[in-house]
Formats: C-alpha cells, structure tokens, sequence
C-alpha cells in the first residue's frame, strides 16, 4: 500500500520591528476571530486547522486573499509555541528511523534564522530539537542510540562544511547513490554527548556561516543553512540498525536588490539565493503538476532538499512573513509558495540496516521485513498527518529483506570528524536503507529480477538434486544481480558524465557571455572617456579664451562672442596642434570632391577671394538669422576658395562648437569696409582695392564668381525680394540658397551695423564697451582680411 505524507506548513507572522511601516492589510486568522480579524493580536497565538492568513489584495483593497494552513502563528506567538504544536512531534517519528526535514522559507528579514536558530533567551527550533532529542534517546532501552551532528551551508550553490574552519572548508561534491540518494560527499559528522556539547559545536559552526548586512538586515544569512541531527540505533537482539535523521535548514531568504541596497558582493550572493530559491519554485510546481521530470538538478539546494519534497521523508515548512507594508508583494509570493507546496506528497521510509552476513541468495527465500519499526513509523506519522495529510501514512521498506545482507558497511562513530552520509543518508562508505518509493529503487529491480528468475527453477532438470538445482539459480540470479547492479551503475555514471558535461557547456556559454559584455561595456566605457576628454578639451579652451568676459549677464546666455580667439590663436598658432590638424582635416573634408574646390583651382587668386567673400557675406546673413547649419556650410565654402584665412577658420570653428552644443551664435554686426589704403602697403593691393571699389555698386562677376559687395548692395537696395540679375550672376550662391530665404533674409538683416559699431549707447547694451570695440575689431577682420590677405 502506497504509504504518503504531505509536506506540512506552518505559516508565522513576526511582529512589527523599529521603525517598520506596518498597515492592518496583513493578519492572522483564527477561528472564532471577527470577520475583521480582530482577535489575532489576542496574547497567545494559536494553532488551528482553520486558521487562516488574510491579506489584501494590494490592487484592490475590497479584496481579501485567505490561505489556510494548519498551523497559523501570528506577531505574539512564541517559540516554546510552535516547537510544542509543530516540531516536538516529529522528534518520535526520527526515532523511528525516519529523516524528517524542516525548512523555514520567507522573504528576507522575515524571521526564519530567528525561528529555526533564536537568541539565547528565545531558543529557536534547532536548540530546542537537540534537546528533545537527548531527552527521548534513553526511552528506547531495546537500542543502543547514538547521535551525531552535520552543518553545511550553501553559498553561491556550492556546499561547504560549517563543521571545519572556513579556510579549510573545501567545496564538497553532491552525489547520488545507485540507489538514487543523493547525498553530499566527505561531510564531516561529530558525534554528541549532550546538548551542551552540541551548543558549544553549533555556535562555533554559526560563526563560520556567511552572514552579511543589508538594508532590509543587519545580520542576513547569505546562504541556505542545513544541520542534520542524525540518531543511529543499534538493536543487538536482532542485530540492526535504524538510521533515523532530522535535518533543519534556514534557508536564505528572497531579495529584492532595490530595498537591500545590496553592493557588487550582495548582489553576487543575492543572485544565487534567487535563483536557488526559484529553482526550488520550479521544483514545487513540477511536483504538483505530476511533472515526469522534476528539476532538482537545476540547483545545490533542490538536489539536497530533494528528499523533503516529493522524496522519502517527512516534510515541514515553516513560512516566514514579515508585516512591513514594503514585503506585501515578497509575502504574497511566499504564501503562494506555500499553497502549493502543501499539496506535495512524500513517501516516508524506514531506514533500517541489517547488520548480520549476507546469506546465499536463494530464489525461494521468504522477504523478511523489519515490522516492528515500520508499525511503529506508520502510527507515528498517522499522529503527525494534519487534516491536510492525504489519507494514512504508512511507510514501508518491502526490498528490506532483498536487501539483507549485502550492505553491511557499519557507521563508523569511532572519530570525532567522520565524512559521514549527510541528507539522504548515503555516504562513500555508509549505504543507506532507504530506497525512493517512486519507482527508481534498485532493490524493487532486484526483487522483479528474483521473480522473474524463479520460473526455471520450479522446473529441474532431470538427474540434478535439488540443492544442485538450487546452487544453480542462484549462482544464475547473482549473476543477473551483478549485470544488473553493474548495468545500472554504468547508467547512473553515464548520467551523471552528461550532466556534468551540460553543466560545463551552460558555464563556459555563460562565461564567455560576460567576457564579451564586459569587452563592449569596456570599449564603449573607453569611446565615452575619449569623447569627454576631447570635450572637456575643446571646453577648457574656449574657457580660457572666454575669461575675459562673465559667463552669463543678467541671467541669460551669452554665447562665444566671434573673433575673441584672435589673440590667443595668433599666439599659439604652432603650438595648438591640435587645432590645426582638426582644420587641416576640415580643408581636406570639404576639399574632396567639392566642385568648389574645382573651380577654385582655376580661379584667379583675385577671384578667388572675392568669391570668397561672397561666400562669407552670405554665411554671416544666414547665421544672423539663426540658420547655423547652413552658414556654417557656406563658410566651409568660402574656406575652400581662402584656405589660409585664419579669421574664417576661427569662425567655422565657433559656429561648429555652438551647433554641436545647441547653443545659439550671435555674430557681431557686420564690419564696415575698411579704408584699404589705410591698411594696405603695397601698390598691387591698393591697385586690386581701387578696382573693387569703382565697381562695387555693379556687383561684378568675375570668372563666374560673385563678390561680397554685389550681395552687399543688393541687400542695401531692395527690401524685399530677391534681385533677380543676382540670380543670373550668382548661380553658384543660388545653388545653397533658396530665393524665398533669401528674400526674407534681406530684409531681416536690413540694420545699419555701421552706425551701431560707432554708438557707444547700443555697445553698452551688450556689455562692456572695450570688449565691443575689441570683438567688432575682430569681426570685421573676419571679412575685411580677405581683401588685405589678397
Ligand atoms: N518572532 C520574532 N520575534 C521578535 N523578533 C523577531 C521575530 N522574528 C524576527 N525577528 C527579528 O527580525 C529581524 C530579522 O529576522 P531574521 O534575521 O530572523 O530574518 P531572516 O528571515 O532570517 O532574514 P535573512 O533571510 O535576511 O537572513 C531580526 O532582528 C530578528 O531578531
């Protein structure tokens, strides 16, 4: 008869902390509380089957969520409370040879170390168990009993020893038997003569456990903690022994890396809690959905709880909840994790060794079974089964007796620091009796082997006895038992080859994952440095230039102002590199493939300047009406026509600067036309100026070029619209400017910047009259060197 029991819950409210928020939404129900949930602050805490948790639905607040659980412990409950109504129980079902796990579960900061561990003056679960378990020991006179203790912690999904000094605490490796019981490999076992002793172990051991502050805990465990109290029982009468064990783990609670404020080495740890704790999610889902495949691989710690849920013992889970108002949702989740996990069933059993010298095999040989722990494990855990509890439970060992004989390997007590079978019983050298009740056990093999064996034998051959007849079956069984136990071992380490093999894949993907996000999140860091520095180094020397004049006048911008980096590129013209190679790069940019360039080539250098000018007038007017982009590019024009006039490149580079920053570019009033005699030496330029000037007001076009001075009167008659002989004599200015822009261009731009330049009134307007002077000095440079230069 299938023997069941399902995974019990008991469901704890902690109570509200300093300085936590806390609303009503969040209660503890018992029966005989008003529909509101009064009473669940009464001073005892209770403990009923119809007991329920009540939580508001956060989204909607006429919406209660109710989970009833047997056992429901609100904020006033105490420890003495749920070790009498949940745990002492279980400690005669150990006794009876039987693992028996318990697990608290919560989000961070709920209380589960508190509940499973206490503080001195509230003894948690685990003190209190130790202690039960000496008080019992000697009530079973039949037994010599014996009890040891194992502490592993797993921390970022690797197991370490919590019994061994941290620096010496290796990985240990998780396995399984071929029994199918996993087990963790080279785990130390101490043995212990009394709670005292086991209190003087366990708080060396919880030093050594990985514990962190967050900001939702000061002390947060970092690892999901496991002890197992283990009693071994020898009978001598019958030479046996019951193996049975209570593991008690606490396991690291959920995060939420916003509330914990966790740094690089939290969020590493954070990481793997979440993930084991969402694989154990996985692993409670599948077993309610009846998966065929339940995922224990997927993490350390369901491969380690694999016993407790959907395995072989008896399970309770004690699950945390915290009140804060900042945990409804992590509370939320862990009640449904709870929901869910109360449906799993596990199929306890018996652990029970015979400990006598295998006898021969033979195919007719009655099944012996060890009755009289069985009856006594099955009334037991038909005591413990709440009404949630599926039917009566009743474990059952039926391949106790297939397996007589041939594990026989004792328990070595003898050292103090044993590698011992931790969970799930199974040392290197210590097998365990306990076989899955789901099918995979290998003494269910053996017996369907024995049986199907037995036929030839009810059939001698003639002329045999019927010990030689015998003699015969069983050396054939033995020989199907071996081929068997070395087919399924072959098996099993094929498995475990390829999973290892998986595993390996999934960790050098991943790692080669992070190295390339973690090259490109460095070039991407690098390109960033790059362009800051270029930025903070273009800026440092704008700022410098800038110096002279206040950043921002009565709350407004106030843009480079043109022309003041006259003097200090002057200065520093050969040694500002970089500067000019940036220009040297523009010339060549705009020089390759622009038909400007071209026709520049077979231009007079006369034609060329004044071509050039006309280029600058038409800039100037565009960026005065704001349209940057375009002056910027009609100033790259004039360049390729005056590559060497330093004025012009001044202003492509302030006007790049401020369309790159967004920032508006003011340009000084136009300059008036200088008295070239004035500035001129030379007979050739005075001979050049007196030509422009006879024919300025009939805008010449010379060699297909225009001049400044044509669009400059052009703009000086008319007031609107565009003068259409322009059109003819400029085709080349036609080609970046749309008539209609033009148009309106001329009548915005239609100020007497002469008279402006000589007012001091309007200079004050913008600030400080010397700069004026100074930066309208420069401005008409810009335009008035091309002619001097030429
Ligand atoms: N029932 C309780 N009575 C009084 N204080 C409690 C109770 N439960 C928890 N606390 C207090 O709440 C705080 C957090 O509890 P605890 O460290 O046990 O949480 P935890 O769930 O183990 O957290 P973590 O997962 O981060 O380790 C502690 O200061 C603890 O003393």
């Amino acid at each position: 008869m299938a023997a069941t029991h399902k995974v019990k819950i008991a469901a704890r409210l902690r109570p509200r902390l300093e300085g936590e928020i806390v609303d009503d939404q969040l209660k503890v129900i018992h029966p005989g509380d008003d529909s509101n949930g009064s009473s669940s602050n009464s001073s005892s805490s209770s403990f009923s089957a119809t007991s329920y948790i009540a939580v508001t639905n956060p989204r909607d607040t006429s919406q209660i969520f109710k989970f009833p659980f047997s056992s429901c412990y609100d904020e006033n409950s105490t420890q003495e409370e749920i070790f009498r109504n949940d745990v002492e129980p279980l400690i005669d079902v150990v006794y009876s040879g039987v693992t028996v796990t318990i697990f608290a579960y919560g989000v961070t900061s709920s209380g589960k170390t508190h509940t499973m561990q206490g503080t001195k003056s509230q003894p948690g679960v685990i003190p209190r168990v130790v202690r039960a378990m000496f008080e019992r020991k000697d009530t079973f006179p039949q037994y010599r009993t014996s009890l040891s203790v194992s502490y592993m912690e797993i921390y970022k999904d690797e197991v370490y020893d919590l019994l061994v000094t941290r620096e010496n605490a290796p990985k240990l490796p998780v396995r399984e038997n071929d029994a199918g019981m996993v087990f963790v490999a080279n785990l130390s076992s101490v043995p212990i003569e009394s709670a005292e002793e086991f209190e003087q172990i366990y708080n060396q051991a919880t030093r050594n456990r990985s514990v962190g502050s967050t900001n939702l805990n000061r002390a947060s465990s970092r690892s999901h903690a496991v002890l197992t109290v283990e009693a071994t029982m020898i009978h001598d009468d019958s030479n046996t022994t019951l193996t049975g064990k209570i593991n008690l783990v606490d396991l690291a609670g959920s995060e939420n890396n916003k509330q914990t404020g966790n740094d690089a080495t939290r969020m590493a740890e954070s990481a793997a809690i979440n993930k084991s704790l969402s694989v154990l999610g996985q692993v409670v889902h599948a077993l309610n959905q009846g998966a065929p495949r339940i995922p224990y691989r997927n993490s350390r710690l369901t491969r380690i709880l694999q016993d407790a849920l959907g395995g072989n013992s008896v399970a309770l889970l004690i699950c945390n909840l915290a009140p804060g108002v900042k945990f409804r949702q992590d509370t939320l989740n862990t009640l449904n994790f709870a929901v869910r996990t109360k449906n799993i069933e596990n199929k306890p059993v018996v652990n029970e060794r015979d400990n006598r010298p295998a006898p021969k095999p033979h195919f007719s040989a009655p099944t012996t079974t060890q009755t009289s722990s069985k009856a006594a494990s099955s009334s037991l855990l038909q005591a413990i089964a709440g009404p949630s509890t599926g039917g009566v439970v009743q474990a059952s060992n039926p391949t106790a007796g297939a397996m007589r004989g041939r594990m026989s390997l004792a328990p070595n007590h003898g050292s103090s620091r044993v590698p011992r079978a931790s969970l799930g019983g199974v040392g290197n050298h210590y097998q365990s009796f306990a076989l899955p009740a789901n099918g995979g056990a290998g003494g269910r093999r053996l017996t369907s082997i024995h049986e199907r064996q037995a036929p030839p034998a009810q059939a001698p051959a003639p002329g045999l006895t019927a010990e030689e007849i015998e003699a015969k079956i069983s050396k054939a069984v033995s020989a199907a038992v071996e081929a068997e136990v070395a087919r399924r071992l072959a098996e099993k380490e094929k498995e475990w080859q390829e999973e290892q093999k998986r595993l390996e894949t999934v960790i050098q993907e991943k790692s080669e994952e992070a190295a390339a996000a973690a090259a490109a999140a460095a070039a991407e860091m690098n390109r960033m440095n790059e362009m800051n520095r270029r930025q903070s180094e273009e800026h440092r020397r704008y700022s410098r230039s800038r110096s002279r004049t206040p950043e921002r006048k009565d709350g407004r911008d106030v843009t480079l102002p043109s022309g003041v980096l006259t003097p200090l590129l002057k200065k520093h013209r050969d040694l500002d590199q970089e500067l000019k190679e940036r220009l040297l790069e523009l010339e060549r940019k705009f020089e390759k493939g622009n038909k400007e360039t071209q026709l520049a080539d077979v231009l007079s250098p006369v034609s060329k300047k004044k071509t050039g000018r006309a280029y600058v007038a038409l800039a100037r007017a565009h960026s005065e009406k704001g349209d940057l982009e375009v002056a910027l590019d009609l100033y790259r024009k004039a360049e390729t026509y005056v590559p060497d006039n330093i004025k012009l490149k001044e202003r492509i580079i302030e006007i790049e600067w401020a369309v790159k920053n967004g920032k508006p570019y003011i340009p000084s009033p136009k300059p008036p036309r200088k008295q070239k005699s004035k500035k001129s030496s030379s007979s050739r330029l005075r001979k050049e100026h007196r030509v422009e000037s006879e024919n300025e007001n009939t805008a010449p076009v010379e060699d297909g070029g225009l001049t400044a001075d044509s669009v400059t009167s052009s703009r000086e008659s008319s007031s609107s619209g565009f003068d259409g002989s322009a059109t003819m004599k400029a085709p080349l200015l036609l080609a970046t400017l749309p008539p209609a822009e033009f148009g309106t261009e001329l009548t915005n731009t239609k100020r007497p910047y002469m008279e402006d330049v000589k007012t001091p009134v309007k200079r004050q307007r913008r600030g400080d009259v010397g700069y004026e002077i100074e930066t309208i000095e420069e401005e008409r440079e810009v335009e008035v060197s091309l002619e001097v230069e030429a």
